[in-house]
């Protein structure tokens, strides 16, 4: 190597220690500097003449960590390379520093130890921000496992990425086991297939859904849920969404026996009069697009009063109920019972036509005045009624004028001598 190429490495090499973004330094067996780069020499606020020379007492608090003296003498001494992390307090500034610090022994030609160099990178900044983020993670796996709610990420492909400690004991294991299995690994495909329903609306939409789910669980209760699922397109990950499903089971429930309690008439136990307009609103519309027939029967108790006369209010109610049981028997399960008013009945009949209906119509009336009904006493009571049907026409407009032809039908019946069936027009 000619001396132009020499000094040129030489050059070359120096123009990297001096911008390696690192500190690197030599010592002598007595920790005497023997050089630094210049980052060295910015943090000890001297030259290169200043530094090289010294030793480490005069640029650090050595009272304060001496972890840098014990590291060098390692190394001096055992002959051996480390990599560890260094605290170490700087005497110009005050700063305790942490560094990643590599030394190694330096050795002359015949291989005995005279020296040491380093290499060491100011990690401070860097460990501050991992404290945080641990603290921040810390934090947020505490809100995390106490929400009463189960939280989980999942990915397009269906797998877990993330799930809350409420969500590991639903699914019954471990989080370790669940986070990166597909959903389909961990519950019964029809229960998975349904929570992915939703999810899949949110990946497709990218927008938040939220909604009611259930699950069966293994022991056969059915747990309901209010869900929300948020895609993560704005954090840059299209393929991933948050859920948020808090167990409702009781809420719903108790909506469900509300709307029960409201769709039934509480003595009989057939529909009120609210939710069989309804159903019947339904059920017309439903006719007219099938080109289905649809029948519809108003009955009317005869001389009711008389009945509540004899047998007191509640002897009434025991023959509302008993008629209703009556009527319950004797029509198909498609077929809608309601009750209208005090004594008033209504008995909605899909795809039955007007021959079918005059023909249950006759069955309900004449079944009805031979049914025996016991009363308290015990007293036997036979209860007639009278009977209005009506078919579904071209030219009723809708369920209100088929109910008002089937009323003036049972008038026509009630007018005729009661305990009979009459045609609406
Ligand atoms: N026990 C009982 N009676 C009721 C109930 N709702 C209505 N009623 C009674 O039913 C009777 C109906 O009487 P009306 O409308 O005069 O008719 P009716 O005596 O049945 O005579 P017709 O209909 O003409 O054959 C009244 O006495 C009401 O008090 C109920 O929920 N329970």
């Amino acid at each position: 190597m000619t001396d132009q190429a020499l000094l040129d490495e030489v050059l070359g090499l120096r123009t990297i220690l001096e911008n390696v973004g690192a500190y690197i330094y030599t010592k002598d067996l007595d920790g005497r500097y023997t050089y630094v780069n210049s980052l060295v020499c910015q943090l000890f606020g001297r030259t290169l003449a200043e530094i090289v020379g010294q030793t480490d007492e005069a640029f650090f608090d050595l009272h304060l960590s001496d972890e840098l003296r014990r590291n060098d003498r390692f190394v001096l001494e055992s002959g051996q390379t480390i990599t560890r992390e260094e605290h170490n307090v700087v005497r110009e500034t005050g700063d305790t520093r942490i560094y990643w610090t590599v030394k190694t022994p330096v050795r002359n030609a015949q291989g005995v130890i005279v020296g040491m160099c380093g290499i060491s990178t100011d990690i401070t900044e860097r460990k501050a921000l991992e404290r945080a983020l641990a603290e921040q993670k810390q934090l947020l796996d505490t809100v995390l496992n106490n929400a009463d709610a189960n939280i989980y990420m999942k990915s397009l492909d269906r797998r877990f990425l993330y799930v809350n400690s409420q969500c590991a004991s639903l699914l019954a294991r471990p989080v370790e086991e669940i986070t990166g299995k597909r959903d389909i690994e961990l519950l019964p495909a029809e229960v998975a297939d349904h929570f992915w329903e939703m999810d899949r609306k949110a990946f497709e939409t990218h927008a938040r859904q939220a909604g009611e789910e259930s699950y069966t669980a293994p022991d056969g209760r059915t747990l309901h849920y209010w869900s929300i699922k948020v895609p993560l397109d704005h954090l840059g990950y299209p393929d991933r969404l948050i859920g948020f499903s808090s167990e409702i089971t009781e809420l719903y429930q108790l909506k469900e026996e509300l709307r029960r309690q409201a769709n039934t008439d509480a003595l009989t136990s057939t529909s009120s009069r609210r939710h069989f307009i309804e159903q019947a609103l339904h059920q017309v519309e439903q006719a007219r697009r099938y080109q289905q027939p649809l029948s519809l029967l108003a009955l009317d108790l005869d001389h009711f009063k008389r009945v509540n006369d004899r047998y007191g209010h509640a002897g009434g109610d025991a023959v509302l109920v008993a008629v209703a049981g009556f009527f319950r028997r004797t029509v198909r399960t498609a077929d809608l019972i309601g009750r209208l008013g005090g004594e008033e009945f209504a008995i909605l009949l899909p795809n039955t036509d007007a021959a079918a209906a005059y023909a249950l119509a006759g069955r309900l009336c004449s079944g009805l005045s031979e049914l025996d009904i016991t009363l308290p006493g015990p007293q036997l009571h036979h209860q007639k009624t009278s009977i209005g049907v009506a078919t579904l026409g071209e030219h009723d407009t809708g369920f209100e004028a088929l109910l008002a032809r089937a009323d003036r039908a049972l008038y026509a019946a009630k007018h005729a001598g009661r305990n009979r069936v009459r045609r609406a027009d």
